[in-house]
């Protein structure tokens, strides 16, 4: 399945030991991710990702398009809920197209976690 990776600048750590601690279920999967997201988790991890565009250059829609199309299969998004995003309209964007489409889409650890033990495993 395809699998996008998604964080805000200060949730960057726990995406990276997130990806760190369910390496080996991440690998049997095509990962995605948005520019600065990828680049860092292929730096500091062992799951090898396809970064796309930077999210406020359009990575997240990058990724929306995948999940409207069907091509994107699952989303983990860790968003950052204490700062405002300049792109907050793509944010919304791709949350609001993964609830159009059904795509299962987790914007927290815990989420992530369950997301990963039911549904990648
Ligand atoms: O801004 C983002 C998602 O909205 C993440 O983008 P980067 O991974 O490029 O930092």
């Amino acid at each position: 399945m395809r699998v996008a990776l998604i964080a805000h600048d200060q949730k960057k750590p726990d995406m990276i030991e997130f990806v760190n601690a369910h390496d080996g279920t991440l690998r049997d999967h095509d990962c995605i991710a948005t520019g600065t997201t990828g680049s860092r988790l292929n730096d500091e991890t062992d799951v090898e990702v396809r970064p796309l565009l930077s999210g406020p250059l359009g990575g997240d829609l990058m990724i929306g398009s995948q999940v409207a199309t069907g091509d994107c299969g699952a989303v983990v998004f860790f968003r950052d809920p204490m700062t405002a995003q300049p792109h907050e309209p793509d944010v919304s964007a791709l949350l609001r197209i993964c609830d159009v489409h059904g795509v299962p889409l987790a914007t927290n650890v815990a989420s992530a976690v369950a997301l990963v033990e039911g549904v990648l495993c």
